[in-house]
């Protein structure tokens, strides 16, 4: 069946729907991972974002039931060059083709991701609508990409967000590798704040020994005290951080206590949001697996994986934050930390998903500041339990 790619300013590809049949809208992005398109799909911060895949085969490992960053595919749309006739992997049980019409993605094929992403970096992020079917009008799709009201301003987080609070206790198959390692006997407590939670991040928290305690977007900063936790983590997300009011007034309550806080893209823009900062809309984003990013401190370069498309503007941080990381493609702001407390943010996937692993040091990070924080209350009050801890951030939280 054929289909169309048009953008918001007129340009129209010609090619073959592979997915479901129907329409779709949303703001074109480029992502140049040359793996994990399943991730990338699945991954909720691609919520209203039709994905084109620059890498030109996509599909040869087919899918499997244990890429999935979340329950359901999140991408409005996706954009291939070409899908191989066959696929082949152990570990794959249905083609990526299969895999599309079942999660009811709209998805185009045989188009040239070359000229598109030209277009990309040249005009920056566009809205975009596939069409699919023999009857589908160039013109109407180009309307229909001009209905879409881009991403600047709306909250998806609390749309794609878990209704229900929940646990979380499983790890990666390939385990904690570097960092520092669980304490025998403890294991810490991490509540985190799902706005789109990719599942690879609690993988990660777990292979570091914590039990997770996910709880929805607009959870009270309160209920969250109340489940004593010993760090409390912000997820990646979908959409524009600054319309999250309800995340950023609940973080100014944690910062008011000394419980150790890790922002992770999304969470990482809202943390300095919290803190006074401000973000903007980045030209065309930063969507791949090979993002070069300077750790200013140790003078490292760290590749990354990332997926954005608001940055925290450097020149809006006030004096209680500190940059910690730089792009090395465009030099945009990559990390911060609280000069105050123990909370920081990054704005890259520590968790990689697709991509490599230098960043994942970042949790390594939180587990320190937790352990440290644990043990400051123990000396203080001879005793060392981290439900101590909690009773000492509410009252901080009060006060
Ligand atoms: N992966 C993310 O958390 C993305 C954060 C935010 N939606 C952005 O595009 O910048």
């Amino acid at each position: 069946m054929t289909a169309v790619l048009a953008l918001e300013d007129g340009t129209v590809f010609h090619g073959r729907s592979i997915g479901a049949r129907g329409n779709t809208t949303g703001e074109v992005v480029f992502n140049t991972a040359m793996t994990g398109y399943q991730e990338i799909l699945t991954d909720p911060s691609y919520t209203k974002q039709i994905v084109t895949l620059t890498y030109p085969h996509i599909g040869n490992t087919g899918t499997n039931p244990e890429d999935l960053e979340a329950a359901m595919v999140f991408a409005a749309g996706l954009v291939i060059r070409d899908l191989p006739a066959m696929y082949s992997s152990w570990r794959a049980s249905e083609s990526l083709e299969s895999f599309l019409e079942r999660g009811k993605l709209v998805a185009i094929a045989d188009i040239d991701t070359r000229k598109l992403t030209r277009i990309l970096r040249e005009k920056g992020a566009l809205a975009g609508c596939i069409m699919t079917g023999e009857k589908a009008d160039p013109d109407a799709a180009i309307h229909a990409a001009r209905r879409f009201p881009g991403l600047k301003g709306m909250d998806l987080a609390k749309a794609v967000s878990t209704r229900r609070i929940y646990q979380w206790n499983e790890g990666t198959n390939w385990g904690a590798e570097i960092g520092p390692k669980p304490r025998p006997g403890q294991r810490l407590h991490v509540v985190a704040y799902d706005f789109g939670i990719k599942r690879n991040i609690l993988r990660s928290l777990a292979d570091k020994g914590c039990r997770m305690t996910v709880v929805p977007a607009q959870t009270p900063a309160q209920t969250v005290l109340d489940l004593a936790p010993d760090g409390i983590f912000l997820s990646n997300g979908p959409g524009d951080p600054a319309p999250c009011s309800y995340a950023i007034e609940a973080i100014q309550q944690f910062l008011r206590t000394d419980i150790p806080i890790y922002g992770i893209c999304l969470g990482h823009q809202l943390l300095a949001l919290a803190s006074g900062a401000t973000a903007i809309k980045m030209k065309f984003g930063h969507h791949g697996a090979n993002h070069p990013v300077l750790d200013i401190s140790s003078g490292k370069v760290l590749i990354s994986s990332q997926n954005h498309g608001f940055a925290i503007d450097e020149a809006s941080l006030g004096p209680n934050l500190r940059t910690t990381h730089r792009s090395l493609f465009d030099g945009s702001l990559q990390g911060i930390e609280r000069t105050d407390r123990p909370a920081f943010g990054f704005q890259g996937h520590p968790e990689a998903s697709p991509g490599p692993h230098d960043v994942r040091l970042g949790f390594g990070r939180f587990i320190k500041l937790m352990h440290e924080r644990i043990d400051r209350l123990s000396q203080g009050r001879g005793r060392g339990n981290a439900d101590n801890g909690a009773h000492d951030s509410r009252r901080a939280a009060e006060g």
